[in-house]
Order: structure tokens, then C-alpha cells, then sequence
């Protein structure tokens, strides 16, 4: 990895990294945010520092949510670091929406791994994001030291729109290794196979078997889960959002959950007055962190 830039905000530092990845056989970018306690010479603390990754929606670079979300405030409140990966491979050899629009294609990777030419050869954003990325940076911020940073156990998985379908589908995925130690979503997309954001992505990148999608959709997948202990999904959208009804749809992984292990274990919030932007995604992080904070065993 190649550290690209670094920079002081609140008590630690963000750190804009790059690197090939052999997932996606691009260069990608990813932006680390280490906390205060990174910093702290604290001889007492007992384990590495756990890490929460945040997932953006179409159009995002690891630059908005670093930007616009807040997160750092938190990090330092309870002592976690943040990763904000890419939303997709990009380049010049990266194949795109032949309609040039922003839903599809480069920002616009949907975090699953695409089988259809000519999409296969570089979309490979779910390996990617849950497999080669924390591997990736546990070798770069761990090669010197005892691990000071856990980028592959104590983990909690977040995001937001697409990037909340992808934390969520991640979530569950992984739930039986138990990947994540929580998950969260802000304005998720929780059933892409009967939305056109999702419909539009799953045929593009998966083809038209709609029984291939099943496997990457959280009204599928929160079947086929079994859920332990007292966890839950946290999420909140905004009743201005101007995707609710068309590309959201929250209530439909209510409507999933019903007669399984997760029923009322899936939590939505409906929230008066907020849209889709940053400035709703920035008004709840406070308690997703803290929802995170105590899945990681911070407080
Ligand atoms: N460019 C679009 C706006 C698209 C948009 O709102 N993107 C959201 C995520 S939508 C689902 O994943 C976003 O996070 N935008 C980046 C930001 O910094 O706000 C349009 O013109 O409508």
C-alpha cells in the first residue's frame, strides 16, 4: 500500500492510502481514519484498536464520507478506527454503463462480485471489501508492530444507500463466521432484486437468472440466517428521502424478517424531516457509533 496523503482532523490523523488490488486488478483507493488512542503511548490497553467500516452509495469516492459524515468524532469519543473503501474499480480499462449514468458501473459497484462480461474481470468489490482489503491493511499498519489495529475480528460494518445494501448483504453473508460484530445502515437499499437501482445493477453485473441475485439480497439472505444472542440490525431513514418509496424500501426487510430469527431484531427508524444526504447520514452517526462501540466491547 502507498500512503497517498495524510492529515490531522480532531485528535488522530486520516490516512488516504493506494494499492493493486488482485480482486478488482485495478489500483484502488481506501481511506484509514486511526483515533486518538492510535496516537496514546497506552501501555495498558490490552487489545488492538477495532475498526469500523463504512460503506458509501453511487457516486462516492472515499472522500465523502471521510468529508461529510463525521465519523472521526466518534472514533475518538470511543477509540475506533474508520475505513472508507472505494465504491467501485475505476479507470480507463474499467468497463462502464453504456448509458453513462451514475448508477451503474464505475462508483457504482453494488460490493458484489460480478459474473457477466465485461464486468466479471475487474468488479470484483465483495472479495474485495470483506476479504482483501482487511488482509491488505492488517499488513500495512501491522507489519512493524504487535497488531495495534484489528482489521479482521473485531470489525463492525456500516453504510450508507448502496453502501447500506452492502453492509447489510456483507452482514449476513459473513454472520455464520461471524465476519461482523455489528452491522448498521443509513437509508439502506434492503431488497435490490425488486428495486430498479438493485434490478438495474444484479442484471447488469449477475445476468438475468434472477435466482443468481438471491444470493446477494438481504430479503433472501435474512432467511436463511440464523440470528444469536441479542443481535440486531440498526437503521435509519429519512421520511423526505426521495429514494424511500421507489429505491429503499425498508419495510420490505420487515416484511423478510417475519417468522424468522430476526423478527423484531431489525430495527427502523423512521426519521421526520431528513432527506437522503449527508446531513442526514451526519445527524445519526453519533448513535450508530455508540451502537458499534458497544458491539465491539468499547463501552
Ligand atoms: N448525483 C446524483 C446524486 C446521487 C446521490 O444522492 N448519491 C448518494 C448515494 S445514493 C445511493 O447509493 C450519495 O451518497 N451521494 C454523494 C454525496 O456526497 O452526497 C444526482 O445528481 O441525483
Amino acid at each position: 500500500m502507498n500512503v497517498v496523503k495524510e492529515l490531522s482532523v480532531c485528535g488522530g490523523r486520516l490516512v488516504k492510502l493506494s494499492h493493486n488490488s488482485t480482486s478488482t486488478k485495478t489500483c484502488m483507493n481506501v481511506n484509514v481514519y486511526l483515533p486518538k488512542q492510535y496516537y496514546a503511548q497506552d501501555s495498558s490497553r490490552s487489545r488492538p484498536i477495532p475498526t469500523v467500516v463504512y460503506l458509501s452509495g453511487l457516486t462516492c469516492t472515499p472522500d465523502n464520507a471521510s468529508e461529510k459524515a463525521f465519523w472521526q468524532f466518534q472514533a475518538d469519543k470511543y477509540g475506533f478506527a474508520m475505513v472508507f473503501p472505494d465504491t467501485s474499480p475505476r479507470g480507463d480499462q474499467v468497463a462502464n454503463d453504456p448509458e453513462d449514468s451514475w448508477d451503474f458501473g464505475q462508483g457504482a459497484g453494488f460490493y458484489l462480485n460480478a459474473t457477466q462480461d465485461p464486468y466479471a474481470q475487474h468488479y470484483q468489490m465483495y472479495d474485495y471489501v470483506h476479504k482483501e482489503l482487511p488482509q491488505t491493511l492488517d499488513a500495512h499498519f501491522n507489519k512493524n508492530a504487535a497488531a495495534k489495529l484489528d482489521f479482521l475480528d473485531n470489525v463492525a460494518i456500516t453504510g450508507h444507500s448502496m453502501g447500506g445494501y452492502g453492509a447489510i448483504c456483507g452482514y449476513l453473508k459473513g454472520y455464520a463466521e461471524r465476519r461482523y460484530k455489528s452491522c448498521s445502515a443509513f437509508a439502506p437499499i434492503v431488497n435490490p432484486s425488486n428495486v430498479p437501482w438493485g434490478q438495474k445493477a444484479f442484471k447488469g453485473y449477475l445476468g438475468d437468472e434472477r435466482a443468481q441475485w438471491q444470493a446477494y439480497d438481504p430479503c433472501a439472505l435474512i432467511k436463511n440466517v440464523k440470528r444469536v444472542g441479542d443481535d440486531k440490525v440498526l437503521i435509519h431513514v429519512g421520511d423526505e428521502d426521495p429514494f424511500l418509496e421507489k429505491h429503499l424500501r425498508p419495510e420490505l426487510l420487515l416484511e423478510a424478517a417475519k417468522s424468522t430469527s430476526w423478527e423484531n431484531y431489525v430495527q427502523v427508524k423512521k426519521v421526520h424531516g431528513f432527506d437522503h444526504s449527508y446531513y442526514f447520514v451526519s445527524t445519526f452517526v453519533p448513535e450508530h457509533a455508540e451502537f458499534h462501540a458497544k458491539n465491539l466491547g468499547l463501552i
